[in-house]
């Protein structure tokens, strides 16, 4: 009997051994089904947020490709950038060596008021924010921090600095600051940021070349007044606006006298210098919503929004007197002066009913036109202003 139970019990241990030896085997493979399972959520949720964030930086480079001007633009990169990256300071660089963009934009927009926007006047001043050769830059280093954000008071303790580059060269530099300390620093992953700064250097390139060419179609190139087109452009804004508000609006003609005797007795040259000083004598004189136009050869007009035929012959006065005192210095430094005749039309929606915009039109330059014609008849150097066509 003992000797079938130890057979038997000879026989079941190693059926018990094997059921404890599945059961460790069992337990392992759980055990490493449980820790395969979890570094599979850690790179799912890994995939996840690389996938959110690469999905952010395609709709924020998206965002920046949509700009249809340099001010969306720089909205887009100095106020709407930091909220959209919770950052606490953007700064932008822009390399501006004959100050032409500046130049070109006030010309464009004349309130263009960005604090963070620093232009540069030389290469190698923007290029001396870059320390360690010129490629991204992250940093926690506070004497960096406040280096790159012109020492000024900051409150970021980590920073990114973007090189924005075209055609191999530096144009600018944009810098993040983040509040955060951990936000930049030297071990992570930058392509997105290299994206980004790519993209924002195409399209800083892109609209200032866009603003260039539609500002270059609508300027005169010599005196820099705005051209015939501009003020056509402009006189049907402002007529749409002066029938919504039932306010005047009137424009001057102005036509130098004996232009042509200028340019015999003292040379073409010389007579382009004129046309350009009339300009500049004039400019001071005016509001920024008037608009002054070169019309054709020695003939320019200026647009008065909201003006009444009083003010219009005080300002056309204050005009005549100032070229009047103008002192031109000809090509071998003789001082000259000139005069100019005025014509001065109003139309006011409350005293005078005209049918279409073009009829206001047609009447604020025929008028003008007719009035500068009875100023030349009346002996030039004086002021015309015609009530009615
Ligand atoms: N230098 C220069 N001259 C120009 C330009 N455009 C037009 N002119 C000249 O302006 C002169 C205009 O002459 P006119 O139309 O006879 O008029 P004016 O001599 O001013 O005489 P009034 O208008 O009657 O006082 C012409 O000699 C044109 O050649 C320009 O861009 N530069």
């Amino acid at each position: 009997m003992d000797n079938s139970k130890k057979s038997s019990a000879q026989l079941e241990s190693p059926l018990a051994n094997n059921a404890i030896g599945q059961d460790s085997n069992l337990n392992q493979l759980l055990q490493e089904n449980r820790l395969l399972k979890t570094t599979l959520d850690e790179i799912l949720t890994s995939a996840q947020q690389n996938q959110a964030t690469q999905e952010k930086f395609y709709a924020l480079e998206l965002y920046f490709l949509e700009s249809q001007s340099y001010t969306s633009l720089l909205d887009r990169i100095l106020i709407d950038l930091p909220q959209r990256l919770r950052l606490v300071q953007v700064e932008l660089f822009l390399l501006d060596s004959d100050q032409e963009i500046q130049r070109q934009m006030n010309e464009i927009y004349q309130d263009l008021d960005y604090p963070n926007l620093h232009y540069i006047d030389n290469r190698t001043k923007l290029e001396a924010y870059y320390t360690d050769g010129i490629k991204l830059n992250l940093s926690q280093d506070s004497t960096v921090i406040r280096r790159l954000f012109n020492h000024s008071a900051t409150r970021s303790l980590s920073v990114a600095q973007l090189p924005l580059i075209r055609g191999h060269q530096l144009i600018g530099s944009l810098h993040l600051g983040s509040q955060d300390f951990n936000r930049f620093h030297a071990g992570l992953a930058v392509n997105f940021l290299q994206h980004l700064a790519s993209i924002i250097s195409v399209c800083i390139e892109n609209c200032i070349n866009q603003e260039k060419y539609v500002h270059l179609s609508l300027v005169d190139i010599l005196t820099r007044a705005k051209n015939r087109r501009y003020f056509f452009q402009a006189l049907a804004r402002e007529i749409a606006r002066a029938s919504r508000s039932m306010s005047p609006i009137s424009c001057l003609f102005i036509d130098i006298d004996h232009f042509k005797q200028i340019n015999d007795q003292k040379g073409h040259l010389t007579g382009d210098l004129a046309l350009k000083a009339v300009v500049q004598s004039i400019s001071p004189l005016l509001r920024r919503s008037d608009v002054l136009a070169r019309f054709g050869g020695e003939e320019f007009t200026v647009l008065l929004p909201e003006c009444r035929s009083s003010t219009a012959l005080e300002i056309a006065e204050r005009i005549r007197e100032n070229i009047q005192q103008m002192e031109i210095a000809d090509h071998i430094g003789h001082l000259f002066s000139l005069t100019a005749s005025l014509g001065v039309s109003t139309w006011n929606p409350q005293a005078q009913h005209l049918q279409s915009a073009e009829a206001i039109q047609n009447y604020l330059i025929n008028t003008a036109d007719k009035a500068v014609y009875a100023a030349k008849q009346a002996g030039r150097n004086c002021i015309k202003h015609l009530i009615s066509a």
